[in-house]
C-alpha cells in the first residue's frame, strides 16, 4: 500500500473504532497527513503498522472518583487515565481537571504529548490524565477531598519509572501537593519522582512554575530571529490568564513586547497600555478572582463580557494560552486581516485545521504546540532527574537548560522541514522530528 493510502486507511479505522471522539480524531489527523513524506522513504515502517499501533494507546484506564462535598452531598466523578506510549521512557503528561474532559479529551492531549515528548530529547513516553470535577468555586476542603479520592484509585497505575503525572489546565501545586501526599500514604513509598510540579519543599524544582510560558517565548523568540526580527516593539496578543498565560506575558514583556490582552472564560481585557502583570498575578495566582476584576485596578482598560476572542485585536505576534479550538477560521481570517505576522501556540491544540491552513496559506509563520509548549514537560523532565539524583539545581540552571531545549526544538523541527521541501511548515517539521524517534524506538522494542 502506499504511504497515501496508508494514512487514509488509518484515519478510516481511527474514525470507526473512536466513535464521536472528534477531539482525538481531529490531533490524530492533524499529525498523520504530516508524515506522509516520512513514510514514502521508509516503506518499512508501513509494513510494521506503525501507524496503526502508535494511534492505539497502550493502556486507557477509566474510574468512578467519589467524594463529599462540605455540605455532605456525595459526588461523583470521572477519573481518566491514558498510558498511550511508552517505548521511549515512563508515561509522561498533566493531569486536567475541567468540566469538558473526556475519553476523547484525554486521548488527543496524550497522543500529542507522546511527539511533544519526544521533541524535548529526553527519556519520556506519552500519557496524560484527568477528571470531569470542575475545581471552580470549591473551597480548599473540597479540592483536598476531591484531589484524595482520585490518588485513591491512580496511585495503582503510577511510579518514577511507570507513569509520572503532571498539572494541566485547574491541577498547579496545591493540587499536586494534596495528591503527593496521598500517593506516599498509599504506596508507603516517598518517591518524589512521581509527580513533577511539586512544591520546592518536597522535591519540586525551580522554574517548573513558568517554564511551559518561557519556554513558548524562547521557541517564538528563534521564530523571530529566523525572520530576521526581535520582539522588542511588538503587539502581541495573549489568551487566557493561567499558569502558561502570565508567564508567556511576563517573558514576552522582559523581551521587549507590548502585550495588550489576556482572557478568562468570562471575556476578556484589552488594555492598550500593556497588561499589568503584577494586577493579573495577584487576582489569578493569590485570590483566585475572575479576570474582569483587572478593571478596579486598571480603569481605563476595556472589559468584552462574554467574548473570549481576543483575536479581533490588531496584533504582530498571536500567543492562545488558554484552551483547545480557541482560534477557528474566522478568528484566524480577522488576524489575518488586521496584519498578525507569527502564531504560537501555548496551548494544547488551540488552532483548529482550518485556521492553521488559513495561516499556512496566508505566509503566516505558525509555530505548532508540540514544540512551542514543550517547555513545561521539558523542565518536569529536569524535575525528575533532580529527584533521582536528590539535588536540586538553581533557578538560573533549569532557565538556561530550558532555553538550550526549545533552541534545539526549533532547530529539529526547521531541519525537519527543510527536509521535505517545505522549510516554514513547522507544524509538518515538529511532528516528523518527534515521530522518526518514537518510531525507532518502536521498530527496535520488536511487536510488543
Ligand atoms: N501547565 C502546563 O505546564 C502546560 C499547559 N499546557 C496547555 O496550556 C493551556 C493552559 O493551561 P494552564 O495555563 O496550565 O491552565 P490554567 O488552569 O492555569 O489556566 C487555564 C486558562 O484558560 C482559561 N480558559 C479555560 N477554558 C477556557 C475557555 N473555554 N475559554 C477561554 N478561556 C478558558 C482559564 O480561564 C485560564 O485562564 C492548556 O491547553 C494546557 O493543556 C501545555 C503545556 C504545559
Ligand atoms: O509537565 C508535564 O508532565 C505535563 C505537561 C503537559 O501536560 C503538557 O505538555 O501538555
Amino acid at each position: 500500500m502506499d504511504a497515501k493510502n496508508y494514512v487514509e486507511k488509518v484515519l478510516e479505522d481511527v474514525k470507526r473504532r473512536n466513535p464521536g471522539e472528534v477531539e482525538f480524531y481531529n490531533a490524530v489527523n492533524e499529525v498523520l497527513h504530516t508524515l506522509i513524506p516520512v513514510l514514502e522513504k521508509r516503506p518499512e515502517l508501513i509494513e510494521a503498522a506503525i501507524l496503526d499501533r502508535i494511534v492505539e494507546p497502550e493502556r486507557l484506564i477509566s474510574f468512578r472518583v467519589p467524594w463529599m462535598d462540605d455540605a455532605g452531598n456525595i459526588q461523583i466523578n470521572r477519573g481518566f487515565r491514558v498510558q498511550f506510549n511508552g517505548a521511549l521512557g515512563p508515561y509522561k503528561g498533566g493531569i486536567r481537571f475541567h468540566p469538558t474532559v473526556s475519553q476523547s479529551i484525554v486521548k488527543f492531549l496524550g497522543f500529542e504529548q507522546i511527539f511533544k515528548n519526544s521533541l524535548t530529547g529526553l527519556p519520556m513516553g506519552g500519557g496524560k490524565g484527568g477528571s470531569d470535577f470542575d475545581p471552580k468555586g470549591k473551597s480548599d476542603a473540597e479540592i483536598m477531598r476531591f484531589c484524595q479520592a482520585f490518588m485513591s484509585e491512580l496511585y495503582k497505575h503510577i511510579g518514577p519509572d511507570v507513569d509520572v503525572p503532571a498539572g494541566d489546565i485547574g491541577v498547579g501545586g496545591r493540587e499536586i501537593g494534596f495528591m503527593y501526599g496521598m500517593y506516599r500514604k498509599l504506596s508507603n513509598s516517598s518517591s518524589q519522582g512521581v509527580l513533577t510540579g511539586k512544591p520546592l519543599t518536597f522535591g519540586g524544582s525551580l522554574g517548573r512554575t513558568p517554564a511551559t510560558g518561557y519556554g513558548l517565548l524562547y521557541f517564538a523568540n528563534e521564530m523571530l530571529k529566523d525572520k530576521g526580527t526581535t520582539f522588542e516593539g511588538k503587539t502581541v496578543v495573549v489568551s487566557g490568564s493561567g499558569n502558561v498565560a502570565i508567564y508567556a506575558i511576563e517573558k514576552a514583556q522582559q523581551f521587549g513586547a507590548k502585550v495588550v490582552t489576556c482572557s478568562d472564560s468570562g471575556g476578556y481585557i484589552y488594555d492598550e497600555e500593556g497588561i499589568d502583570l503584577a494586577v493579573v498575578k495577584q487576582l489569578k495566582e493569590v485570590e483566585a478572582r475572575r479576570i474582569k476584576d483587572y478593571l478596579e485596578f486598571r480603569p481605563k482598560a476595556k472589559y468584552v463580557e462574554g467574548s473570549t476572542n481576543v483575536w479581533e485585536v490588531k496584533c504582530d505576534v498571536a500567543l492562545p494560552c488558554a484552551t483547545q479550538n480557541e482560534i477557528d477560521k474566522a478568528s484566524a481570517d480577522l488576524l489575518i486581516k488586521n496584519g498578525v505576522q507569527f502564531v504560537a501556540e501555548g496551548a494544547n491544540m488551540p488552532t483548529t485545521l482550518d485556521a492553521i491552513a488559513a495561516f499556512q496559506n496566508a505566509g503566516i509563520y505558525f509555530g505548532p504546540a508540540k514544540a512551542c509548549n514543550a517547555g513545561g514537560v521539558a523542565t518536569s523532565g529536569l524535575e525528575m532527574t533532580q529527584n533521582s539524583m536528590r539535588l536540586s539545581w538553581t533557578f538560573e540552571e533549569v532557565d538556561d537548560k530550558l532555553k538550550g531545549i526549545m533552541q534545539n526544538i526549533f532547530a529539529a523541527s526547521k531541519a525537519a522541514a527543510k527536509e521535505i521541501g517545505d522549510e516554514d511548515n513547522l507544524l509538518a517539521g515538529a511532528n516528523i522530528a518527534g515521530f522518526l524517534k518514537v518510531s525507532d524506538a518502536m521498530m527496535k522494542q520488536g511487536l510488543i
